[in-house]
């Protein structure tokens, strides 16, 4: 029987994942304590030997490390297709995938709803000082330090989103209902970007970030989104304006952040991701006005289960079909 491997736990789609495989797969979970172990097993009389596809999770990180060039260039031939359970797949090396004709998807969609009401979270607590205020009434400070002129209505700012896809677009959505005014940044324009989104191009990004209150980080993590809020583009902002970022640490240059928050440039920040995870930077512990959650973007039941189902639909689909729906963008041609 065809073999796929669930590589970092399922916690709730258990019963689907029984469903969807019953009759055409066998499930092997990755139960390697370490990366050695894990490698030893893909050989052939290992205990993963002969799994034509993956299910993975970035959990499966903490044993065996990220899916980088050494453990593509370990799996067996057999091995095409990684279903991967999150929206951003920078722990994949999707160039030694792509060498090896191994497909790669992710799970666009299912993690909308729940990272874009974090994005707000942290978008209204940056402008209401809402974090402070918490550590004040659990530290008996009642309202020291908290001011009501450094603290806004969201109606009638103006939300930049840098990178209109699924969560941006969700994001515009909800915000719309203060109303806040929407401008956006991509590559090209969005093509189901509503319109009252406003568009600013690459020659236009200067006079969105003049023009943003708050700008709202939403690109992918690769070599070219490395650092892309760099300090240039952080002195672009209007002073105190807010930056709020659930898509990866490393898409902003940390360090300009923090010189842009203690000199007051920035009015505040509100932060769910970060470069070196679990690692925060002890700096930002010092300001007040920073709003700091850890990595809890997609955390509630109901979108890890629409994840997890997501990402083995894909893997079933491959089995079933050939593909899977949701292929990472950089892999589209191999299929
Ligand atoms: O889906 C992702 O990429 C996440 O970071 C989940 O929070």
């Amino acid at each position: 029987m065809t073999r796929v491997m669930i590589c970092g736990d399922l916690v709730w789609a258990h019963q689907e994942c029984k469903d969807m495989f019953n009759g055409i797969a066998d499930v092997v979970a990755m139960d390697s304590p370490d990366r050695a172990h894990f490698l030893a097993n893909l050989k052939p009389g290992g205990k993963y030997e002969g799994i034509v596809g993956i299910y993975r999770h970035n959990v499966s990180a903490d044993f065996i490390g990220i899916f980088d060039r050494e453990i593509i260039g370990a799996l067996a031939g057999s091995v095409k297709w990684i279903a991967h359970n999150g929206a951003g797949y920078d722990q994949i090396d999707v160039q030694a995938c792509k060498e090896k004709g191994i497909i790669v998807s992710n799970t666009p969609g299912a993690v909308d709803d729940a990272t874009a009401t974090t994005a707000l979270y942290l978008m209204i607590s940056a402008f209401r000082q809402y974090s402070l205020a918490e550590r004040n009434v659990r530290t008996n400070k009642w309202k020291s330090g908290l001011h009501s002129g450094k603290a806004h209505d969201l109606t009638g700012k103006t939300l930049a989103i840098l990178g209109l896809g699924g969560i941006g677009l969700r994001l515009a959505e909800l915000a719309r209902a203060f109303p806040m005014r929407i401008v956006y940044h991509n590559r090209h324009p969005a093509p189901n970007a509503p319109e009252w989104a406003e568009y600013y191009p690459t020659e236009k990004l200067d006079e969105m970030l003049a023009s943003a209150d708050v700008l709202s980080v939403h690109v992918p993590l690769r070599k070219e989104t490395e650092h892309l809020v760099d300090e240039t583009m952080i002195r672009k902002l209007k002073k105190g304006a807010i930056i709020v970022n659930t898509a990866r640490g490393k898409v902003i240059d940390e360090e300009a952040m923090i010189r842009a928050l203690q000199d007051g440039h920035l009015g505040a920040i509100g932060l769910d991701v970060y470069p070196n995870e679990p690692e925060v930077n002890p700096r930002f512990f010092d300001f007040p006005n920073a709003t700091l959650l850890p990595h809890m973007g997609t955390e509630t039941c109901d979108s890890q289960k629409k994840m997890e189902i997501r990402a083995l639909t894909n893997l079933k689909d491959f089995l079933q079909k050939g593909a899977g729906t949701d292929v990472v963008p950089e892999l589209k041609g191999l299929l």
